[in-house]
């Protein structure tokens, strides 16, 4: 499909020099096929959007990172508790607006740990100084920077196009309108030359697609400073080609882009500005792709005629540790350092050696070696805010695409049939009980049948809902997006109701088929604590997917806590030992709603028949005489009125909700990687 056209309306911004002649910049209308897209960019919108992308330096200067692992991981022996390990050891270079910089280096080397550091991720245990411009990292800076994760983290349902407009709609400043962001998103989706897939479920797409998605994303922000963790990884050569000329065309456009990259081919190799190697955490070259291969031949390394020159030096510092060593020394010996002026490889100092003029220059760590193209300050004023929205629209924006996932999910084919299905076939087991004595046991197991059922299948929903969720919801927050309050109440708004649907609609049925109690008052009241009971149910799944990451440990526990609430509920068993009745039957919330229920079910002057009086005393000796359905309750041990269990359920929906909001606050990544 021909990529899309540009027609360039008044001056555009690509060679611009300073925020001055940015800001003559009018505005550019993206084409598709001939036609005008429906969204165009405003003049106003095109300035915002431009504004947001200074030109950034990034200068890191002896960044070290030391973690504490802990001993066992290491020695299974050890009598220690922790092991200190070097992850990067005094790693310093410049890089430029305009440039594709490469991290290169053998696998466990420190790319990713480089990235992330130089991202401000997982800052515990970094030492050394890390500048943009002139100015430290600061948290505020975080939409300036854009960071491309390796793996492709997305709600994998959204179409391409709904991915983008959400995050751009959640990520673009307050102050530009939403035809501007819809606007941003159209040019997003030509510039990655993902049209053709725009509308396609990201589920559906190719590695390659998924990968610019994943780009594109970052993208919306126009960020200054772009990381990507080996972005072609698992892509065919021309896709990683293709992808390759996306970054340098961002690159021309002031851009500055740090990617890590494991096998490239030739032709990216050379592609690169610069290239950074690393072997166990340190520096061995700092220069151009097309010295490397000279550089290490001034140490009697030779690579073979004809060979790709990126797996040369990959295959060098794979070899055995020795040589790895040996490189190193030779780097630590022929590094050079700034004079002191800002960095290139003409301002470095005079080489003294043949090896010296391959390499680039490391910053000295003085203020001289920092400059600020666009004499801009990259810490938001506090006008400006911590969010790009408030809390209200953050929260309408993701309770819009949590409805929209969670209708997607929930209200499918299959679920409605199993519900349906299910509904039918219980109300045949239960089908027209008459109002005599002998129903009476069906009737309260109907009603534990209910209360038991729906809860079960939510809570098991909401276990898995923040395991899978967690890793995209974790993405869009280190980049700054919105509050996790903000995306916790959203989620408990929109996917509440649309949970609560199937069971109704299994009440609905099942109930009338069953003959539970004709009075609609009382249908209500037991659809409404069905609900509830659902509702504290996906609360405590929530809660235990957020506090157990390990999702097997999260079924496990889950699989314990229910049986043993289900126990001690009062269905199964109506005596229980005084020490375990004495507390464990009110932690049940199938409890609550059982009792709840089977009140409302006998409740009022029904007339029931007796049968043979082995649950109703008045009926022994008396087969033709009839009693009311209050002295029902009498045979059934019921707790506390029907007022109270709904307290007792609001309240612990209400705790368990706050605990699983907390536990996703609190409980961070125990890998320690970002
Ligand atoms: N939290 C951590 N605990 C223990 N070891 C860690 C931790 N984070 C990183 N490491 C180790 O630090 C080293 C560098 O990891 P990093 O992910 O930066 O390597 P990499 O060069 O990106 O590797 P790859 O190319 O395989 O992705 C690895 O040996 C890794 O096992």
């Amino acid at each position: 499909m021909p990529s899309a056209q540009v027609a360039v309306i008044g001056e555009t911004t690509a060679d611009a020099k300073s925020p001055s002649q940015r800001s003559e910049k009018q505005y550019v209308i993206q084409m598709r096929d001939g036609d005008t897209l429906e969204v165009q960019m405003s003049v106003d919108g095109a300035q915002i959007i431009s504004s947001l992308s200074p030109r950034i330096t990034v200068t890191f200067h002896k960044v070290s990172k030391v973690i504490d692992v802990p001993a066992k991981m290491i020695d299974p022996t050890s009598k220690e508790r922790f092991i200190q390990r070097t992850l990067l050891d005094q790693v310093s270079g410049q890089i430029h607006p305009g440039q594709v910089v490469a991290l290169m280096g053998p696998s466990g080397c420190g790319k990713t740990t480089l990235l992330n550091t130089l991202a401000g991720r997982a800052l515990s245990g970094v030492t050394g100084d890390i500048w943009f411009n002139n100015q430290r990292y600061d948290k505020a800076m975080k939409r300036k920077l854009a960071y491309v994760l390796q793996q492709d983290l997305f709600f994998e349902m959204l179409t391409v196009k709904q991915q983008l407009t959400y995050t751009a709609l959640l990520r673009l400043p307050n102050n530009l309108s939403k035809q501007d962001k819809l606007a941003q998103v159209e040019q997003i989706i030509d510039q990655l030359r993902i049209r053709k897939c725009a509308n396609t479920p990201i589920l559906l797409i190719s590695g390659g697609e998924k990968k610019r998605v994943n780009i594109g994303t970052e993208l919306l922000t126009n960020p200054s400073v772009i990381f990507l963790d080996e972005p072609t990884s698992g892509l065919d050569s021309t896709s990683a080609v293709a992808l390759v000329e996306v970054l340098r065309e961002l690159a021309t456009q002031g851009k500055t882009i740090i990617t890590s990259i494991h096998q490239p081919s030739s032709q990216i190799f050379q592609s690169f500005d610069q290239l950074i190697l690393l072997a166990d955490g340190k520096t061995i070259y700092m220069g151009k792709p097309s010295n490397a291969l000279a550089y290490f031949a001034t140490m009697g390394h030779h690579s073979p005629a004809q060979y790709n020159p990126a797996d040369y030096v990959m295959d060098l510092v794979n070899q055995d540790m020795n040589i790895r060593e040996e490189l190193k020394q030779a780097y630590l010996q022929n590094r050079i350092v700034s004079n002191g002026k800002a960095i290139s490889s003409q301002s470095q100092q005079q080489p003294s050696s043949v090896a010296q003029q391959y390499l680039f220059p490391e910053p000295s760590g003085n203020e001289a070696d920092l400059t600020n193209p666009d004499n801009v300050n990259l810490i938001p004023t506090k006008k400006e805010g911590k969010w790009p929205l408030s809390f209200l629209p953050q929260m309408l924006i993701l309770c819009s695409r949590s409805f929209r996932l969670t209708g997607m999910s929930q209200l499918t084919l299959l679920n409605a049939i199993q519900a349906l299905g299910l509904a039918v076939v219980s109300g045949l087991c239960w089908l027209r009980m008459d109002f005599s004595e002998d129903t009476l046991s069906d009737r309260s197991s109907y009603i534990f049948f209910l209360m038991t059922f729906w809860p079960l299948q939510t809570l098991m929903g909401g276990l898995l809902s923040f395991p899978f969720e967690r890793a995209v919801i974790e993405k869009e927050r280190a980049s700054g997006s919105f509050r996790l309050s903000a995306y916790f109440i959203a989620k408990s708004l929109a996917e509440g109701p649309l949970k609560l649907i199937l069971p109704t609609c299994f009440l609905i049925i099942s109930y009338w088929m069953a003959n539970i109690n004709p009075n609609f008052g009382i249908f209500l009241a037991i659809l409404v604590f069905q609900l509830v009971a659902i509702l504290v149910a996906e609360s405590l799944g929530l809660l235990l997917g957020a506090a157990l990451k390990n999702l097997q440990h999260a079924i496990t526990a889950a699989t314990v806590i229910l049986l043993s609430l289900m126990l001690v509920g009062g269905f199964f068993v109506k005596h229980l030992p005084h020490w375990l009745g004495v507390w464990g039957k009110w932690l049940s919330f199938f409890k609550y709603s059982y009792d709840a229920c089977l009140q409302l079910q006998f409740k009022g002057d029904r007339v029931y028949s007796c049968v043979d009086g082995s649950i109703i005393a008045s009926c022994r000796n008396n087969a033709n005489g009839t009693f009311y359905s209050k002295d029902v309750l009498q045979y059934f041990d019921i707790g506390i009125d029907i007022g109270w269990n709904f307290l007792v359920l609001i309240g612990m929906f209400i705790v368990f909700r706050i605990l699983a909001y907390m536990a996703l606050r609190f409980i961070k990544n125990h890998t320690g990687r970002a």
